[in-house]
């Protein structure tokens, strides 16, 4: 359930019609509902209370890094799955405690690992034996120790985009599951980490939970393993992936299924589980709300031109991804066309052959679940700028990043000398 009904006829977000947000900020925008977000982060939560002990919940910032969004969320517990330096900061300054911090990643630099070790966050979850075996010398040479995990890939298809897939054996991410028990022989010697778990991330919009299943039983085997061979594992991390429905009518598993789930393989771990949801969260608790430029005739069907594309919005275009397109004031007539942006290439088109509200130049209209992985994704390509972003929160709202224009991306370059 989201808050993005329609009233009276027009589409709002919770008390507020999405045409005032368009008159006051303009278009195209991302529209948040903080009563979504508040929904989700407590559903989440609530279907985890069935674990033995409260779990750490520590929302993944790529899905939405707006320091509003995260400063809600640090409101509702959460902390925060950074993977970069830029996301740490933003975690910190939204008012996430640092030890409520999983800093994740494959490709964390030194100085990334400082940053880490100066701010105290909770945990590095380190993906191979070379970022641990630096790490901990990072850390021993200003006499800290860190909090570890070891990531490990369970060798899984998550059956989700090729794209988004992450726990198969030839994807980059983590360590074989099978180097653990030698890495874990290796780096728990080492002064300056403390080797406290494992964690596992496989993929994301997951629509089925027998991949997680599956992996979260390897992992409970490598638990036991490590466990006789004298370690000590106090948390092991489970990491994101539950997806959502981006269209109408499709099935996802709820998050009480996957809690009973996890709390069914996890029974006797006897540890302080970890997770790492982002797109549960964001996904459909917002929307690019944007505006019909004009409707062309087209061969077959109409092309409706609005003005989002693909460097507001990139989803469709890398993953071919579908997001549900409703009018904002729907006339109740109906039309088949294709949506595209302005964009001077053939990947922007967010939908082919589309069914949809009938839709005149001036119009508005909404991409719908565009909470995650929307705004964080875009580019000022086209010299476009980038999008803003508002929240809503009753019958208020507030813009929580303005828009960037095109020129204040261009006043950041130079014209060197030498060319004149
Ligand atoms: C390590 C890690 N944790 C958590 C997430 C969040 O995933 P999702 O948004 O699918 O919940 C991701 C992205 O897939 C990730 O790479
Ligand atoms: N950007 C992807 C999700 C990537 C998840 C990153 N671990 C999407 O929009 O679906």
């Amino acid at each position: 359930m989201d808050h993005f009904t329609l009233k009276d006829g027009e589409l709002h977000a919770e008390d507020v019609p999405l045409a005032r947000i368009s008159k006051d900020v303009g278009t195209p925008v991302y529209v948040y509902s903080r009563a979504t977000f508040a929904r989700h982060a407590r559903v989440f939560r609530d279907a985890l209370s069935g674990l033995r002990r409260p779990p750490h919940l520590a929302f993944a910032v790529k899905a939405n890094p707006n320091l509003a969004v995260l400063r809600l969320l640090a409101n509702e517990g959460y902390g925060a799955d950074v993977v970069s330096g830029g996301e740490l900061a933003r975690a910190l300054s939204a008012g996430m405690a640092a030890k409520d911090i999983v800093f994740s990643g494959v490709g964390k630099t030194d100085a990334e690992l400082v940053q880490g070790l100066d701010a105290g966050i909770g945990q590095f979850n380190i993906e191979s034996g070379e970022e641990g075996r630096e790490l901990a010398a990072l850390a021993a040479s200003r006499g800290q120790v860190a909090r570890c995990a070891l990531r490990v890939n369970p060798d899984v298809d998550a059956g989700t985009h090729d794209k988004i897939s992450t726990g198969r054996a030839d994807n980059k991410f983590g360590v074989p599951i099978g180097h653990a028990p030698a890495l874990f022989a290796e780096l728990s010697r080492l002064p300056g980490i403390e080797l406290r778990g494992l964690a596992v991330h496989i993929g994301s919009q997951l629509s089925d939970l027998t991949p997680l299943e599956t992996a979260f039983a390897k992992l409970g085997d490598m638990l036991a393993r490590l466990r006789s061979e004298g370690h000590t594992i106090t948390h092991m991390d489970l990491g994101g992936g539950l997806g959502v429905p981006y269209r109408r009518g499709e099935h996802f598993p709820e998050p009480a299924e996957y809690g009973a789930m996890v709390a069914r393989i996890t029974a006797d771990w006897d540890v302080t589980l970890m997770f790492e949801p982002g797109r549960v969260i964001a996904g459909n608790a917002g929307v690019l709300l944007t505006k019909v430029i004009r409707v062309k005739r087209g061969l077959n069907h109409p092309f409706v031109i609005v003005d989002a594309a693909m460097n507001d919005l990139a989803r469709p275009a890398l993953y071919g991804a579908w997001h549900d397109f409703d009018a904002v004031a729907p006339s109740g007539e109906r039309m088949t066309a294709n949506i595209v942006g302005p964009i001077c290439e053939t990947g922007d088109t967010f939908a082919l052959d589309r069914e949809t509200d009938a839709l005149v130049s001036g119009d508005l209209a909404v991409f719908r679940t565009a909470g995650a992985y929307g705004a964080t994704m875009a580019s000022s390509y086209n010299s476009r700028g980038f999008v803003a972003e508002v929240m809503v929160d009753g019958s208020e709202f507030a813009v929580v990043a303005d828009r960037i224009l095109p020129g204040a991306i261009a006043d950041a370059e130079r014209v060197p000398d030498f060319l004149g």
